[in-house]
């Protein structure tokens, strides 16, 4: 029988970052619920396995042993990083909380300090991102400035490490991240959206459970922010619309942008800004689209398929390679 003081089981990846966030969101829960939250470890293949995450079919490997467990009763709730989700909706899952977002943008860990545009020609730059592959080079060529991106994959620990053993001059991280393990001041340089868009849903967690699990989710709920469940919808909308995996080189992030309407006042809206590129950065569709706020699912969703239409239009299948053609 449950009770009280029965533990709720949180499924966790053995990671220092998903122990990081799922160690934050247990406490949360903990409060919320009065009931002890037990951390169960799982192993997902992404955790064992050497290859590039291209090969084994993008960051989603790494959610689907948390959500078996979450299917076969195993464990109560897991926590996600919402960008390692894929877009498509698990039968018999829901997504109970999606709470307040950490700030987005990516980072660069240099070494003495450098900053991007001071960084030397020919540098080495570690990332394993199209995304930021695509960016990082257009930018570099805006600036003048030559770089060579090298695929890099692992933990943030060891990708900081390349740095530190001088391997690679550069590598570029999620703020995010690096802030759940406590290393945000290492970074050297917060990249500026206007040059480095990022992942759809970078920064948020998602706090999903079983739909069956109608109290659970009630109290989850409590967890939610609602302006960041929207901005990610109308992201992780755009990113569906142009049919591309987690692992393409997608761009997007949604804000509220305040724009002056003389008759009433100013009035808020969500802004919706993407980004496609080819890894070398010499082409790139970058657009944005405005919707209301606060927004609905609905709308949410309707804003990120829209300026999807609008990227198509403009070339984006093109630039994403064959996944997307
Ligand atoms: N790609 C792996 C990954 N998945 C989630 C984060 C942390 C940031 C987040 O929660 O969005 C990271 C590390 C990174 O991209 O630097």
């Amino acid at each position: 029988m449950t009770t009280l003081t029965t533990p709720l089981r949180l499924g966790t990846r053995r990671s220092k970052l998903a122990m990081a966030q799922s160690g934050q969101v247990a406490e949360q829960v903990s409060k919320l619920t009065g009931r002890p939250v037990e951390l169960v470890e799982i192993t997902t293949y992404g955790d064992t396995s050497r290859e590039a995450l291209a090969q084994i079919g993008g960051t989603g490997v790494f959610v689907s042993a948390l959500r078996d467990a979450l299917l076969e009763g195993r464990i109560d709730f897991a926590v996600h990083s919402l960008k390692d989700l894929p877009t498509a909706d698990p039968d018999g899952l829901l997504i109970a909380a999606i709470p307040l977002r950490e700030d987005p943008r990516d980072v660069l860990v240099a070494r003495d300090g450098l900053t991007f545009a001071q960084l030397p020609d020919g540098a080495r730059v570690g990332t394993g991102s199209p995304r930021r592959m695509s960016q990082l080079n257009a930018w570099a060529r805006t600036l003048g400035l030559r770089i060579e991106t090298v695929p890099i994959r692992g933990n943030i620990d060891t990708r900081i490490g390349y740095v530190a053993s001088g391997e690679l001059d550069a590598v570029v991280l999620a703020a995010a991240g690096l802030s759940r393990i406590g290393r945000l001041d290492e970074a050297t340089e917060l990249l500026h959206t206007d040059v480095v868009l990022p992942a759809p849903g970078q920064g948020a967690l998602a706090v999903e459970c079983s739909v069956g699990q109608t109290e659970l989710t009630a109290r989850l709920a409590e967890l939610d922010d609602p302006f960041t469940r929207a901005a990610v919808t109308a992201e992780r909308s755009l990113l569906a619309a142009l049919e591309a995996g987690c692992s393409a080189p997608v761009g997007a992030l949604a804000e509220p942008d305040i724009e002056r309407d003389d008759e009433h006042g100013p009035v808020t809206e969500l802004r919706l800004r993407g980004v496609v590129g080819t890894t070398d950065g010499t082409s790139l569709v970058q657009m944005s689209a405005t919707g209301p706020l606060p927004a609905s699912r609905e709308e949410a969703t309707a804003l990120g398929r829209e300026l999807a239409q609008e990227m198509l239009a403009k070339g984006a299948a093109g630039l994403m390679g064959e996944r997307a053609l």
